[in-house]
């Protein structure tokens, strides 16, 4: 097993000092359980922030150290102004709410990024410091998106995954947040990235595709030269560990304890974070509701909430806390009697013994977050009851939801109808109850902590470690190369080489900047300039006729090798399937708001850059399935560009450009093709030995050299003309 190096905000530990001195201690947390035997069976190292150091001496300082590295942790230490800005601040105040769709929560104008993007890149240097080749790097949560791209750009050759533990909104929510695209990229610096769902996956793919036009293939997405695999793993828990202490003698008794006090009462049970994620006013108010509506139950019902303190420095916390505080009092005022108040509100934190106890004897358990990543606590309920009884109420906006099918959902938002849901539960036939427990606790069993962590990590481990990359060599090393050569024949793709892309093809004319460009290329000495690109040849002819180039036009269908000579086709090429292709393409712009077709005299174009990009991806995947379905022995293929679908006579590509130019090319020439899409490769792959090909863009390329994008193409060619 390669060593696993765990990256998480905070460590799997607690620091206490008390009068005895200071110790460490291991949490037990669902995480920390769930990674302890691979962490220590790897002998890695788990890298994160213990928590508020500052009130140690130095001596406490260095113990806290020396126990730190006995259990294989590396801390990195939050300054103050850190754990408000990075922690409090962009982590809970902006992130943690937009995941969880509250996005008026948000502060107005955004703060903090900077420092959350400096402590990310602290995270990042620090495990790159204690990185041995080999290593396998796990990185989690929503606090450190950018770290696995601040690792990629160190560790080039690293295997890193990365869970999100929260959930992955809409991209339509996703959107708002200004560092969008440097959160989503930062990312992508991933091998694997898991989600506890499918839907946190499609969320993300989609944030892909909106953000930067990025394609999920089934479950992979290319980026940078590197393939990035998305799955959903859901997280389970210690399940085992839950079932033996929920049948310890010491935890039975503390649960017959619970029940003797309310022998004639019904226990619900609660038990979160008090976090505003988690439903606690509603649940409160289902409560009240059927109290009011059914007075049987007035006396008869007991309400534990646990509501573990959390994040107290954030002023939403607060005022939360004062909401609950309040909702509490009111209804304790309401239906309370001298004897016994309904809700029994406990704002601590218990261990895994308590919880198990109370977990064991309450009758309904109460779930109802308003968004929850996972909720841990519905499946650990689960776990601790193996008497099959016991009813789970959950949220059908919590990750669980998905897999526990077996519990009574409700939608959070609706209190009448969580209360007669809590009314059901209570009420529910002992056989449905069993039936429904048995189910639940045989998914939370078999699909526990490790499994987790094995499907995870195996997934990892399958991903292909990319081979040393050969990075094409930037503009610098490409310009010495033509600037050596003693006579050039340039081949260069027009849109998305030496102008952007617009939004109808039409509005992509060329400037004045970039006539001039040209005129003065093809006037260099021994140069000569060809464009060779997927336009009709009435546009180019319009658009550079009168300059001294040679012309290509429908990926080389038809040339004009030099000026004042005439068009002339590729011979044997028909054209009689466009009748029939025509149609299909129409169906399908008519059917897609912002698309439309282009038509040439060799092809058809399907394009869709004016479509909402999630849409007009799925439309153009199934378009090019129909027509590879229909016309699949036809003497065309189907070609998927930059947001278009052209369907062109088969055996017409740019690479024949090259043989048509290079024929009366004079000894010495250095050919040199530029290009950006897929198409250009078909010209980059018929270069004669010793050319140069050049990428304009960030995509996979067989090109030696890469270039950003037109304004570099352009600064490239203008180099050509100084010196
Ligand atoms: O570290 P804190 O700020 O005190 O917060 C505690 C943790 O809360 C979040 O938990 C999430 O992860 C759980 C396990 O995957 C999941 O069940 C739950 O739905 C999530 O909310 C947070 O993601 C962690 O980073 C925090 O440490
Ligand atoms: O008093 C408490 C209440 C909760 N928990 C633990 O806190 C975790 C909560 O995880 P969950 O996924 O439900 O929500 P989160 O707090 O991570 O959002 C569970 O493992 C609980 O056992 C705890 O240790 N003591």
């Amino acid at each position: 097993m390669s060593r696993l190096l765990l990256v998480s905000n905070r460590l799997p530990v607690t620091v206490k000092a008390d009068k005895d001195g200071v110790s460490v201690v291991r949490s037990a947390g669902g995480l920390a359980t769930g990674l302890r035997g691979p962490h220590e069976r790897s002998g890695g190292l788990w890298i994160g922030w213990p928590g508020d150091v500052s009130r140690l001496t130095p001596q406490q300082r260095a113990s806290v150290e020396a126990q730190l590295a006995e259990l294989r942790c590396v801390p990195l230490y939050l300054s103050a102004s850190e754990v408000s800005r990075f922690y409090e601040g962009y982590s809970n105040r902006t992130l943690w709410p937009l995941c969880h769709y509250l996005i008026d929560r948000i502060p107005e104008q955004e703060r903090d990024w900077d420092v959350y993007r400096k402590v990310n890149e602290r995270f990042a240097d620090l495990v790159a410091r204690h990185y041995q080749p080999g290593d396998t790097i796990w990185v989690h949560d929503y606090q450190l998106m950018l770290v696995p791209a601040f690792l990629r750009a160190r560790l080039p050759q690293a295997r890193i995954g990365f869970f999100f533990h929260i959930p992955f909104p809409s991209s339509e929510i996703f959107r708002t947040l200004p560092h969008r695209a440097d959160l989503v990229r930062g990312l992508l610096g991933a091998d694997l990235i898991g989600f506890h769902t499918i839907t946190y996956v499609r969320h993300f793919s989609s944030t892909l595709m909106r953000l930067l036009g990025l394609e999920t293939v089934v479950d992979r997405v290319a980026y940078d030269g590197r393939e990035v695999r998305l799955g959903a793993f859901p997280m389970g828990i210690d399940a085992q560990a839950f079932e033996n202490l929920a049948k310890e003698p010491a935890v039975l008794e503390e649960v017959r304890t619970h029940r003797e006090k309310s022998s004639e009462l019904r226990l619900l049970l609660g038990v979160d974070r008090l976090d505003y994620t988690k439903g606690i006013p509603r649940r409160l108010l289902a409560v009240q509701r059927l109290l009011e509506r059914e007075p049987t139950w007035r006396g008869r019902l007991r309400f534990v909430q646990v509501a573990v303190p959390s994040r107290t420095a954030v002023a939403d916390y607060a005022a939360y806390r004062d909401k609950v505080d309040e909702l509490v009092g009111r209804i304790n005022g309401l239906y309370g009697s001298v004897h016994n108040v309904p809700v029994h509100y406990l704002y601590r934190s218990f261990n895994e013994r308590q919880l198990t106890a109370l977990y064991r004897a309450a009758d309904v358990m109460f779930v109802t977050p308003i968004r929850d990543g996972m909720n841990l606590v519905a499946k650990e309920f689960c776990a601790a009851r193996p008497d099959e009884d016991g009813v789970l109420v959950l949220s059908e906006f919590a990750g669980a939801a998905d897999e526990m099918g077996d519990a009574v959902m409700v939608n959070p938002y609706d209190v009448e109808g969580m209360a007669d849901a809590l009314e059901a539960a209570l009420e529910m036939p002992e056989e449905e109850r069993r039936t429904r427990m048995r189910n639940l606790r045989a998914r939370v069993k078999e699909y526990d902590v490790h499994w987790w962590v094995r499907s995870f990590l195996d997934e990892l481990q399958a991903t292909p470690t990319p081979p040393p990359r050969v990075e094409p060599a930037g503009a610098e090393e490409a310009l010495a190369q033509l600037r050596e050569a003693q006579c050039l024949l340039l081949l260069i793709d027009y849109d998305g080489t030496l102008v952007p892309f617009a939004p109808k093809p039409e509005l992509a004319s060329p400037d004045a900047e970039l006539l001039d460009l040209l005129q003065r290329l093809a006037s260099r000495r021994d140069t000569r300039v060809h464009i060779v690109s997927g336009r009709p040849r009435e546009t180019l002819e319009a658009w550079f006729g009168g300059l001294p180039l040679g012309l290509h036009a429908e990926h080389g269908l038809w040339s004009r090798p030099a000026p004042g000579a005439p068009w002339t086709s590729q011979e044997g090429v028909t054209t009689d399937w466009k009748n029939l292709v025509r149609p299909v393409l129409e169906a399908f712009a008519a059917r897609v708001p912002g698309a439309f077709v282009e038509e040439k005299s060799g092809s058809l174009a399907w394009h869709y850059r004016q479509v909402d990009p999630v849409f007009g991806a799925r439309q153009a995947r199934e378009l090019r399935l129909h027509l590879g379905e229909v016309f699949a022995h036809g003497p065309l293929e189907v070609l998927p560009g930059d947001k278009v679908v052209e369907v062109r006579a088969r055996g017409v590509n740019k690479g024949r450009v090259v043989a048509l130019v290079t024929q009366d090319m004079s000894p010495g020439t250095r050919v040199v093709a530029i290009g950006d899409d897929r198409t250009d490769e078909d010209l980059f792959a018929a270069l004669p030995e010793g050319s140069l090909a050049i990428h304009a863009g960030g995509k996979d390329t067989r090109a030696r050299y890469r270039v950003k994008g037109p304004p570099e193409v352009r600064r490239l060619l203008s180099s050509l003309l100084v010196g």
